[in-house]
């Protein structure tokens, strides 16, 4: 088939450089269907195999990185890429294979949307990027990024702030600018389990190089099962980014989508259930 007649057929292909977990909740599978339930096609570059389940990390397996970066070459090379976004990176080797190969191939630099979610435990607390591995993907992905995703915790990690307001998320997001950072989503996510203090909404603040802020706002839900949901909201905001729309429109889909995935989330296991894009099956 021609390159033309595909593409009059053929969906934004968005690429998840991720790892997987074997219960199905984050990682790369939770990319990929947010991907389809987005209208996008899901390729993935695996960074790292988990052994994990509802309850947590026992097990991780980091690829090799050459086979990180071919695996994204190869996509890009066949496929072509209409936005990426990376998940659990593993280790600071990983981190800088994948910098290299996307400068190659245009991601990031090079034109092609790069959303950033800067990984580094899971929601039980198990590590899933090595400790030194923080200054590469400070120096090394942050310059590249489109966007970075952060929680509460891998602000704190990655910038020494602690965010318990509104002028310390913006402090945050000025400090994740410095570090090259195109556009900081702080994700309010955990602004309840780190303050203490309960909160009506869950609040996202997008800010953009320039001083440009919009802030995204939801119901907190009442859910306790919410494994997933950081890499869900990058993965709809990649798949938006994938369909040509603004970075804050991208962001106000990723917004609505994981509020009724958090909505729709369900117990599975004995730990944390994941949220759900079930609702979007049309079947
Ligand atoms: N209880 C909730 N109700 C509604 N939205 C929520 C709730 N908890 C988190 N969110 C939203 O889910 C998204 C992910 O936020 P969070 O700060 O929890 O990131 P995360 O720690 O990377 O996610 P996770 O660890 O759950 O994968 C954000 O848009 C946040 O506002
Ligand atoms: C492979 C992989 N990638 C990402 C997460 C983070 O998701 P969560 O914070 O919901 O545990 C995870 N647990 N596993």
């Amino acid at each position: 088939m021609s390159t033309a007649a595909q593409h009059a057929t053929s969906p934004p292909v968005a690429l998840a450089i991720a790892g997987t977990d074997s219960g199905g909740g984050a990682g790369m599978t939770a990319d990929v269907r947010a991907f389809a339930a987005c209208g996008v096609h899901g390729s993935v570059a695996v960074t790292a195999v988990t052994v994990q389940d509802s309850l947590g990390v026992s097990d991780v397996h980091p690829v090799p990185p050459a086979v990180v970066a071919a695996q994204i070459r190869t996509v890009a090379r066949d496929m072509g890429v209409d936005a990426a976004k990376t998940g659990m990176l593993a280790s600071a080797e990983i981190i800088a294979a994948v910098a290299e190969v996307c400068d190659e191939v245009g991601i990031g630099s090079g034109g092609i949307p790069f959303v950033v979610d800067p990984v580094a435990a899971s929601m039980s607390g198990s590590p899933l990027l090595a400790g030194d591995a923080l200054d590469a993907i400070r120096s090394l992905l942050l310059p590249r990024a489109t966007l970075v995703t952060p929680n509460l915790d891998e602000i704190a990690l990655l910038v020494d702030v602690k965010v318990v307001d509104d002028a310390s998320a913006r402090e945050a997001a000025a400090a994740l600018h410095d570090l090259g950072a195109a556009a900081v989503l702080v994700k309010g996510g955990h602004l309840e389990a780190t303050t203490g203090r309960e909160q009506a909404e869950c609040v996202d603040l997008l800010s953009l190089a320039g001083g440009e802020e919009h802030e995204f706002r939801s119901v907190r839900l009442d859910r306790p099962h919410t494994h997933g949901g950081g890499d869900s909201l990058a993965s709809s905001i990649t798949a938006g980014l994938a369909r040509g729309m603004s970075l804050v429109d991208a962001v106000a889909l990723g917004k609505e989508f994981i509020t009724r995935a958090v909505d729709h989330s369900y117990p599975l296991g004995a730990g944390h259930g994941p949220v759900s894009t079930l609702w979007a099956a049309a079947l």
